[in-house]
């Protein structure tokens, strides 16, 4: 990858390389745009086939949080740090230790979170080294783990989509298969079943399987025929370009919503679903819960306020399919106008000169 092209290409402000001997720390912490603000976004810890693997899902994930946040109404920026090496093998304490100094030298440029990897504990360590952290522990005054408020974004979403494709928001007798039940599914299964959904799931971790068949009635396949199962809705929540040429043509579903980031693996593949008359609720509007929740710790922590702004990713599902319908285009293109014109918006107006601490005018004094 020649990487200047690449951050040029993209509008790219800045990729981290952290290095940390003692601990073993490998992190690439990718920044992608901070007009609406300081770069908010998780932290993943994966075991990469290859250093240009890891780069790429950086950058990739870093872009897609500048366009959640803006899409969620929110003043922040866009960013993403991915750890190279195994959460369940390679983690400790001075690791994150060295990570949180890394994010402090960025002096507030980036906030970091949970992701696929990395807990609540991890992000009590960060936060021994520095307060641009949030997802702390709720001891703290802090929104704690963000996945179960992710899932109730990602339910309310899959209902506004649900209106759209077959007439009524209700999911009651309404058949999901669920790719991946974590940390965010486990919980969106549990506000499906209590609606009366019927779940399929799949996962590669046995267990999490079979704690979704025990506590929902959940019917199991396996991971490779998830896309085919007969379903009313399609929810990816593993990880990412699972909508591609070789799915496609399995998918059954009338609606694909669901938390996984990045799931189109090619725009392209967006283009196809919506000739085929599929609704697409956009990854990164729909799972945008978690975010709005943490991003809530900036302003002093409040759940009920948190929890209504959540509840909001249905309307913003609703906004998005309006666009895509006014303007003939796919739901992930309409999602891309609504956030870029936000961006915009806000650039322009903070065009305008404002005297701050830092300005030469004041150091004069
Ligand atoms: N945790 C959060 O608040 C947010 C998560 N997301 C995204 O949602 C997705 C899920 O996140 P979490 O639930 O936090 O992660 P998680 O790691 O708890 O869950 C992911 C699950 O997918 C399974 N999985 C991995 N590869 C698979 C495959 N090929 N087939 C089937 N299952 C597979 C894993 O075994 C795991 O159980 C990720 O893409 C993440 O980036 C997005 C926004 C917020
Ligand atoms: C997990 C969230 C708190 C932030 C994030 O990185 C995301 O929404 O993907």
């Amino acid at each position: 990858m020649e990487i200047f092209k690449y951050l040029e290409q993209y509008d790219y402000e800045q990729l981290v390389f952290c290095q940390d001997k003692q601990s073993g720390l490998k992190a690439i912490i990718a920044i992608h745009d901070t007009t609406l603000g300081p770069a908010l976004g998780g932290t993943r810890m994966w075991t990469y086939a290859s250093e240009e693997a890891a780069i790429e899902d950086a950058l990739r994930l870093a872009k897609g949080m500048t366009y959640k946040n803006a899409a969620a109404g929110l003043n922040l920026g866009g960013g993403k740090t991915v750890i190279i090496g195994d959460p369940r093998k390679d983690k400790n304490e001075e690791m994150f230790r060295a990570f949180g100094r890394f994010i402090q030298g960025l002096n507030g440029r980036y906030i970091t979170a949970e992701d696929v990897g990395t807990t609540v504990a991890d992000m009590d360590i960060i936060h021994e080294e520095t307060d641009y952290v949030t997802g702390i522990s709720p001891a703290f005054g802090s929104s704690g783990n963000p996945s179960p408020v992710t899932a109730f974004g990602v339910y309310r979403g899959m209902k506004a989509a649900a209106k759209e494709a077959f007439g009524s928001d209700s999911l009651e007798g309404k058949v999901v298969a669920v790719q991946g039940v974590g940390n965010v599914a486990y919980n969106l299964c549990r506000h499906l079943h209590e609606e009366g959904a019927k779940l399929i799931v799949t996962d590669i971790n046995k267990e999490s399987v079979m704690r979704a068949v025990e506590d929902f009635g959940a019917k199991a396949v396996d991971p490779d025929e998830i896309y085919g199962v007969e379903c009313d809705i399609y929810a990816p929540c593993a990880l990412g370009a699972v909508i591609n040429d070789a799915t496609i043509p399995q998918i059954k579903a009338k609606v694909i919503a669901g938390a996984a980031n990045n799931q189109l693996k090619d725009t392209k593949h967006g283009d196809i679903i919506h000739e085929l008359g599929i609704v697409y609720a956009p990854d990164y509007v729909i799972n945008a819960g978690g975010v709005i929740n943490v991003a809530d710790e900036l302003y002093g922590y409040n759940s009920d306020r948190a929890m209504k702004k959540v509840e909001g990713v249905y309307s913003n599902i609703e906004k998005v399919i309006s666009i895509a319908k006014r303007d003939c285009i796919p739901t992930y293109k309409a999602a891309d106008r609504m956030a870029e014109e936000r961006i915009e918006r806000m650039r322009n107006s903070r065009s305008q000169f404002l005297l701050n601490e830092k300005h030469i005018l004041n150091r004069r004094r």
